[in-house]
């Protein structure tokens, strides 16, 4: 690991360091190994070699400036962002926005494979990010160097479901946080995708995966087009740590719930709260 000192930035600790990137082509126990790692140090890594064919993912990335070059009225045929639709600058329903649009699709068992109705009653979602480029006037007429400042596109927040894949374009602009504080700046590698741990994920294994909190800027310059895949359990599968996960050193965190359960609670907070907080056993309740 490449360890740099961190740069400060509005305020902010900004921390360059190599995020680790797995080659999925590995040996598979190694494969595994590397995978476990990552997920309990950052809750986050990219792989490589994923086999996704890069003409499909040319052509969803070409669809996709494609449908968000559309006019307004016609990108709202889509509908409101529910479970599939269009949404732009609003995040959820409580409030949340930034500088970004996005289209969010239920992977409908009917249109993917009628097959997969039998493993899941809740299609796990998709999403289309989409961060025009945000023009900022230089406050100093003076300065040769080109204005670029950053805007926030999607706030800071976990993602609930139990894990995420997200490819993107060649613009950055991801940001995951340590839990000191500090920001790491996700390089764009468009052959790769970024997988990311979510809530359940972390719930399920006793906190040992971290959930990791991560946010998307916008930039001056140049769009950036994000798309995320968020794998989800069925509404009624229950959320429960292994057994030999808990241990007297390490007592069960969390309460057992139903991912609709969670999905209900997370509706009902700000895109940046914590809603694993809401499932935590007090601390008399932690029996091993
Ligand atoms: O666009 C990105 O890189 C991040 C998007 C994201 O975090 C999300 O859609 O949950
Ligand atoms: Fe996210």
């Amino acid at each position: 690991m490449v360890v740099a000192s961190p740069t400060q930035i509005h305020g902010e600790k900004l921390l360059a360091i190599e995020l680790p990137v797995i080659d999925l082509s590995g040996e598979r126990s190694m494969v595994s190994n590397l995978i476990v790692k990552a997920c309990e140090e950052y809750g986050f890594f990219k792989v490589k070699n994923h086999g996704v064919p890069h003409d499909i993912i040319a052509k969803m990335e070409n669809e996709s400036f494609n449908f968000f070059a559309k006019t307004f009225d016609e990108k709202q045929k889509a509908g409101l962002a529910n479970s599939f639709g269009y949404g732009c600058k609003n995040i959820g329903f409580n409030g949340d926005t930034g500088e970004v649009e996005y289209l969010l699709f239920n992977t409908n068992p009917l249109s993917i494979a009628e097959r997969s109705k039998t493993i899941s009653n809740d299609p796990t979602e998709f999403r289309l990010n989409h961060y025009p480029p945000m023009p900022i006037l230089c406050k100093n007429k003076d300065s040769s160097s080109p204005c670029n400042h950053n805007k926030v596109g999607f706030g800071e927040h976990s993602d609930p479901q139990i894990l995420t894949i997200l490819r993107s374009n060649d613009v950055g602009g991801l940001q995951i946080s340590l839990n000191d504080g500090a920001w790491v700046p996700v390089t764009p590698d468009p052959t790769a995708f970024c997988v990311n741990v979510g809530d359940l994920l972390q719930a399920m294994t006793n906190g040992r995966f971290v959930s990791v909190r991560h946010k998307a800027l916008t930039n001056s310059y140049k769009s950036r087009m994000s798309m995320a895949y968020f794998a989800a359990p069925p509404l009624n599968a229950r959320i429960a740590v292994p057994p030999e996960m808990v241990t007297p050193i390490k007592p069960a965190l969390y309460r057992p719930f139903s991912w609709a359960e969670f999905k209900k609670a997370a509706f009902a907070l700000r895109l940046g709260d914590s809603r694993l907080g809401l499932f935590m056993m007090e601390v008399d309740e932690q029996v091993a």
